[in-house]
């Protein structure tokens, strides 16, 4: 019999399914397998090791054969077995690391929204804490990062103020308020001590927030963002490029300008602008607001949340209003926001179709 009964392709297929039995991930994607090729039944195969003497060796080696054997049209398989240069293996190490790292990144089926704002001041926080619990309340497994490092108000918001998380060996588990997981920069530090961090230090603290912090597997991640295009919002776009972005703005189109472009710099991240939310709706700072930004970012005003006494008076008291009667019209308006968030489901934006 010939060759041609059995092609490198189907070798490949059938070595995608050894496992490295210490690793478990499949050989072909720890990139251990080079140069597959079959001439006139025999196969040929390089095979790299991460280490020499790697102690699942004689395990890989006998698997590769077994897969290998199976394909039809091979009859006899020539293995040459090597070990990974130390810059190979790094680069693996590396990339495993690195995807163990950012369980929220791309590829995750978490729903990761960020909430920004263009300044402060417009009720981004309470926005973001009321969806929070509103979705959690709808039975989703929530987590919330307070990333407002410069304003951090969400437990105050959600009324556990003083919580600390608890830390077992290097994991750190969130508070839990009104069912939402929750992480911020304010169980970090006293209250006394303004944060004056830059770049590098907000960077390792947002990626830790995200990497450290066990959320277990949850249905969505809500991230209150600081206002404005800082440090924080570049790198929570450089780390998070699948999330999905709510511009919270009032209804003073003079603001417009500055909402614009946080959605703007999520918008170069390659997040996805999903909505806008016009929060203080009814008030004296004039309207349009959240028009006028939808307008130029080109999606749709999601929800308009009216001026409310009961809005303040439930974010000093830490009770969230959608967890009311539901009848004043600002938790209606932020109910409405949470059941069409959890419709839209999740898109193709930002995942790797591959
Ligand atoms: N719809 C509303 N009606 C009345 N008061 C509101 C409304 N939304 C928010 N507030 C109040 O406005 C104040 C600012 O809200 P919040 O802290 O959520 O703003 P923010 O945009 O997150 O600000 P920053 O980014 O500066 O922390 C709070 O006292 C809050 O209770």
């Amino acid at each position: 019999m010939t060759s041609s009964s059995a092609s490198a392709d189907a070798v490949r297929a059938a070595l995608a399914r050894v496992q490295d039995p210490e690793i478990r991930r499949p050989i072909t994607e720890l990139d251990m397998v080079h140069g597959v090729s079959v001439t006139d039944g025999v196969a040929e195969v390089g095979l790299r090791l991460t280490i020499v003497g790697c102690p699942a060796a004689d395990r890989i080696e006998r698997d590769v054969r077994a897969a290998v054997l199976a394909v039809p049209g091979v009859e006899s398989l020539e293995l040459e077995v090597g070990v990974m240069t130390p810059v190979e293996r790094e680069a693996l190490v590396t990339r495993l690391r690195g995807e163990r790292r950012m369980p929220f990144g791309p590829g995750t089926l978490t729903r990761v929204i960020a909430v920004t704002s263009g300044k402060g001041g417009v009720g981004k926080s309470t926005m973001t804490a009321e969806l929070a619990v509103a979705l959690a309340a709808r039975g989703l497994a929530v987590g919330l990062v307070d990333a407002d490092v410069f304003g951090f108000s969400i437990p105050g918001i959600l009324g556990i103020p003083d919580a600390k998380p608890t830390q077992v060996g290097d994991m750190i588990l969130p508070p839990v308020a009104h069912g939402v997981k929750v992480i911020s920069i304010g169980m970090f530090v006293d209250d006394k001590t303004p944060v004056s961090w830059r770049g590098p230090l907000l960077h390792r603290t947002m990626q830790q927030f995200l990497t450290d912090v066990y959320f277990g597997d949850l249905d969505v991640l809500l991230l209150d963002l600081p206002p404005g295009t800082g440090d924080v919002a570049i790198t929570l776009g450089q780390l998070l490029p699948n999330a999905e972005v709510l511009v919270v703005t009032t209804p003073q189109t003079a603001a417009a300008g500055v909402a614009e472009r946080s959605g703007l710099l999520a918008r170069q991240t390659g997040q996805t602008v999903v909505g806008v939310v016009e929060n203080m709706t009814g008030g004296v700072f004039g309207s349009g607001g959240g028009d006028e930004v939808a307008r130029r970012l080109e999606v749709p005003v999601l929800a308009r949340v009216p001026l409310s006494g009961a809005v303040a008076a439930s974010g000093d008291a830490g009770a969230p209003l959608v967890l009311g009667d539901g009848a004043d019209p600002a938790a209606a308006a932020l109910l409405a926001l949470a059941d069409a968030l959890a419709a839209r489901g999740r898109g193709l934006a930002g995942r790797s179709l591959l």
